[in-house]
């Protein structure tokens, strides 16, 4: 690896530990001093390893002086050097940066070092700051939106004593927003908030918060720049502003999609270092009509009818959905239709390579080729050539549909419905379910929980898709009323109990999109590839990539020395 300049090199002190401190343009390395005088003679570097630290300067997320230790808590021999120590030498700066735990947890630690002069001190600081302001990812200002009434109903107290400190820490100045209605956060955004002056958004909550933000934020970015988001075929414009979610809700999936765990100082600390994660967003639309976006699943069939009945029993709690599951499987009730779509032939993978999106993910950052731009080919075909070639047509009974964005990882199913969907490749994973025994249909479900291919029966067909449609085999009845972008969780109930006579809840089931219903069944659905980012980075390889970035290949006097990442 190529040695980087050293920006600065000093002696100082940690605790009572005198340790050499180096800073170039990535990393700042820290190792004791006396330790390796002790390796020279003799004694096994082994020992040193606990002794040595790093972290990257982009993981740094501020420095400052050190808050005076008031607090009598010397009780031991070495805290009693310690505060000798701090005593000879009081002018110090404290370190702020990201330390990985486990299971994709990130934590905020402080590494303190004492200066012989104040001189030493303010340099310190200077430098180090002065690499910060390089990072010009990272935002300053956000706009915060809290959903106080979201899962445990913590979000605000989650947002306060958890997430407020950091920001304040890493000096990013916040307005919030304490949402006073369901489509508050969305309302705010699409006509109201002033969005130049933010570099993000940022909503406390779970993924209904989330999706409130993502609707306000991609209709107004599409209102801004005069796109029609009625037009199935328009192509969309990307937001320029980057989403942070900090989870507070009773499903935090998006969360554990794109960072790995559902903890807020984690996802806080994301924000703060400017981590950026590319989405796919589908657009759904009942003919001309736009219905709704959707990030990770759309379900015809079986999900669709677990949520129907589950707005049921809200009174249940979450303990609803393991009801309506169970009961939804018993009625084994399987829907009549016709799906077409449009299969991306031009990705690097398919949905049984057994490639994860992982943070980095090469499938993610392929471009397709001017030559395999065949979604837009397809596009203009369609308005030539109405024999729909490209298309592929599939008709049957279906006990469910699915397009997964991206996998639906989640505590109950470890691998989601599609293990190796992406998040920002630009297509969807269609999964069609065709009818089949109950007890092939168990067998299908239960392999969202184990380790075997959950595709690999012959009712169950896989493909990786840029567009598709679904006309159901019974008309629907014709309501437009309330149809764009406010479809109500049993919505759909109530067009059909307006029907005198009609039998057609039966006959169709109705689309979950991310969990909420859409009041109609024909759908047309096409991906915006990655139509909004994310402050995240996908979900981590740990730890090994982090080792390999070890910074004391940058180390100045002693290359050879053996040592390990904070
Ligand atoms: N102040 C509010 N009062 C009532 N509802 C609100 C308020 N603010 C937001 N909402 C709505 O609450 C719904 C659920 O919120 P959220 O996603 O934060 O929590 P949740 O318990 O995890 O729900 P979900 O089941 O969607 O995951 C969202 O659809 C959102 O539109």
């Amino acid at each position: 690896m190529e040695k980087q300049a050293i920006l600065l090199s000093s002696k100082l002190f940690q605790k009572h530990r005198q340790v050499e401190v180096v800073l170039n343009r990535s990393f700042l390395a820290w190792k004791e001093i006396e330790k390796s005088r002790k390796r020279s003679s003799g004694i096994s570097p082994i020992s040193e390893r606990v002794h040595s630290r790093g972290v990257q300067v982009c993981e740094i997320l501020a420095v400052g002086k050190a808050e005076e230790d008031n607090q009598d808590n010397t009780k031991t021999r070495s805290q009693k050097k310690a505060k000798q120590h701090s005593q000879r030498y009081p002018h110090a700066f404290t370190v702020s940066y990201v330390r990985r735990t486990r299971l994709h947890q990130w934590r905020c630690a402080d590494a303190t070092f004492h200066c012989a002069s104040q001189e030493l001190c303010e340099q310190w600081i200077k430098v180090i700051n002065e690499q910060l302001s390089l990072l010009t990812n990272r935002p300053k200002s956000l706009l915060v939106y809290i959903n106080p009434y979201g899962g445990k109903q913590r979000g605000k107290r989650i947002y306060e004593q958890k997430v407020a400190p950091l920001f304040r820490r890493a000096c990013i100045s916040t307005d919030v927003i304490v949402t006073e209605r369901a489509n508050h956060a969305r309302d705010h955004l699409k006509m109201e908030a002033n969005l130049d002056q933010y570099d993000g958004v940022v909503c406390v909550g779970g993924d209904g918060m989330f999706s409130e933000i993502l609707h306000g934020l991609v209709t107004r970015t599409q209102t801004d720049r005069g796109v029609d988001q009625n037009q199935p075929d328009a192509k969309l414009v990307p937001c320029s502003l980057r989403i942070g979610i900090i989870p507070a809700g009773s499903t935090d999936c998006i969360c554990f999609a794109t960072v790995g765990t559902n903890d807020p100082v984690t996802s806080a600390l994301h924000i703060i270092v400017g981590d950026s994660q590319p989405m796919d967003v589908c657009s759904v639309h009942h003919h001309d009509i736009f219905l709704r976006y959707s990030v990770s699943l759309l379900g015809y069939g079986f999900y669709g009818d677990v949520l129907t009945d589950s707005e049921r029993k809200r009174w249940l709690g979450p303990a609803r959905y393991d009801l309506s599951g169970v009961k939804t499987f018993l009625s084994h009730n399987y829907y009549e239709g016709t799906v077409s779509f449009l299969p991306a032939e031009d990705t690097m993978g398919n949905p049984r390579d057994k490639l994860q999106c992982r943070s980095g993910c090469h499938v993610c950052q392929h471009k397709p080729s001017l030559k395999d731009k065949q979604w837009e080919m397809s596009v203009e075909k369609e308005k030539t050539d109405k024999d729909g070639s490209s298309w592929n047509v599939i008709r049957g009974k279906f006990i469910a549909i699915n397009a997964a964005s991206m996998s639906c990882a989640c505590p109950r199913s470890p691998k989601g419905l599609s293990p190796s969907a992406h998040l920002a490749d630009g297509t969807t994973d269609l999964i069609l379910v065709r009818q089949c025994s109950r007890l092939d249909f168990f067998r299908h479900l239960l392999r969202h929980t184990n380790k075997d291919d959950q595709f690999d029966h012959s009712f169950v067909e896989v493909h990786r898709v840029r567009r598709f449609r679904f006309h159901p085999q019974h008309q629907e009845p014709v309501s437009l009323e309330g149809l764009s972008e406010s479809p109500k969780k049993t919505g759909f109930q109530a067009i059909c109990s307006q029907q005198t006579g009609c039998n057609y809840s039966t006959a169709n089931s109705s689309w979950n999109c991310d969990g909420e219903i859409l009041p109609q069944v024909a759908i047309q659905v096409s991906v915006q590839c990655q139509l909004i980012r994310l402050f995240a980075r996908g979900i981590e390889e740990q730890p090994q990539q982090f080792v390999l970035e070890d910074p004391c290949t940058h180390w100045a006097q002693d290359p050879s020395t053996h040592q390990s990442m904070a």
